[in-house]
């Protein structure tokens, strides 16, 4: 890559036009002016990258061929490798996921929580948790959130839009990130979102009467930019993430299983946890019972995408005493020591990566 070559990130996407936001400084040698405020230009995609099959996505870093400058026009001619693709919304190169829940209206529902919780995790992506409308709840309420959100490997950020408090260390937080937010409807995302960028009002405006309404509708996914620089998408409202990751992984999902798992290991590599011998997860933390609830519909999502288990399944169906079908691991004794936890999520981070590759280019396939 040459120094004179533009770079920018792409904002949205429709149909076949790229919103490219460039990267300042703008070198423009020969042209008297330069755009400082909004330079963002509307781009086609080469005809070359097409042919490679060369998809381009929200959040993608692009190198902009032959700009117009009156009628703010470009053609990208390369996509720059991805850091990080989410599936859902299609966004490349997020840094985090910003989970906004409500402290009251609605009541904060730990096993709504959860679910998000360990739906954010298994993207393998940074996670902010903000706790809203604090301004619902007394002091003590607060604390107690804290303590219990504490013991689940959480430090939440408390924060009251209409009363404006907590915001400017979320703000740092947000501060030149790409950063999606995501959270159950009636939360407060659409407030949020409208007090830290002001100006998203009247550009959502034209789309729609209500914020939500355009967006929701439709899987358009647009990066919106924060005065003092950083990226933040919407994600389509939903109150119930379904839980469809590998049952093997998924407590890794959970912060204060896997500091048990750091301190010791259970005695068959493919342990799920649940009445296995010598499991070190086992036991007494509070949300083991979410933990088992959500491993039967990770079980269930599984054996649903398989449909007939093979002899290759690492899963067996067994008639439990009550009558009750249920799938478990075929035990094996561990040949292997026990990789580190880096090595673990370094594994995890690939494995979504795959996965979320094909999800993406089919999802991109479909839009065309
Ligand atoms: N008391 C209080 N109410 C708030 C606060 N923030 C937002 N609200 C109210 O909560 C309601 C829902 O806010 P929205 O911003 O529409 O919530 P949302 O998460 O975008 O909800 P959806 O549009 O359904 O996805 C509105 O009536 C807001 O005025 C807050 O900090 N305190
Ligand atoms: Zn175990």
């Amino acid at each position: 890559m040459i120094n004179s070559e533009l770079l920018g990130t792409v904002v949205a996407v429709q149909a076949n036009f790229y919103q490219v936001r460039l990267q300042q400084p703008v070198e423009m040698s020969g042209l008297n002016f330069l755009p400082t405020d909004d330079l963002a230009l509307l781009c086609t995609r080469r005809t070359r990258l097409k042919k490679i099959g060369q998809k381009v996505m929200v959040g993608d870093l692009v190198v902009v061929e032959e700009p117009d400058w009156l009628d703010r026009r470009g053609a990208i001619a390369e996509v720059l490798p991805r850091k990080t693709e989410l599936q859902r919304p299609p966004v490349a190169n997020v840094d985090q996921i910003l989970l906004v829940f409500a402290l009251e209206e609605p009541g904060l529902d730990p096993w709504q929580l959860s679910r998000f919780l360990v739906k954010a995790e298994s993207t393998g992506l940074d996670l902010c948790l903000c706790l809203n409308k604090s301004d619902l709840i007394s002091h003590q309420e607060q604390q107690k959130w804290q303590i219990g959100l504490q013991k689940w490997g959480y430090a939440p950020l408390f924060i009251s839009v209409v009363k404006q408090q907590g915001i400017e260390l979320l703000y740092h937080h947000l501060q030149n990130k790409i950063t999606v937010v995501a959270g159950p409807s009636g939360v407060g995302k659409s407030s949020l979102i409208n007090y830290l960028i002001p100006s998203i009002d009247l550009r959502v405006g034209e789309v729609s009467g209500k914020l939500q309404r355009g967006r929701h509708t439709t899987r358009h996914v647009e990066l919106f930019e924060l005065p003092g620089g950083g990226l933040l998408a919407d994600s389509p409202g939903f109150n119930q993430p379904s839980l469809n990751c590998q049952p093997s992984d998924l407590i890794s999902y959970f912060p204060e299983a896997r500091v048990r798992l750091a301190q010791q290991s259970c005695q068959f590599s493919n342990c799920l946890h649940r009445d296995e011998p010598n499991c070190a997860v086992r036991g007494d933390w509070e949300r083991y019972e979410y933990y088992l609830k959500f491993l039967e519909e990770a079980i269930a999502h599984q054996a649903e995408q398989q449909k007939t288990p093979d002899e290759e399944s690492s899963l067996k169906l067994k008639m439990k005493r009550d009558g009750k079908r249920q799938y478990e691991p075929k035990l094996e004794t561990k040949k292997y020591r026990r990789s580190s936890r880096k090595q673990k999520h370094q594994n995890l981070q690939e494995l979504y990566e795959n996965q979320s590759l094909k999800d993406i280019y089919q999802e991109v396939e479909d839009e065309y």
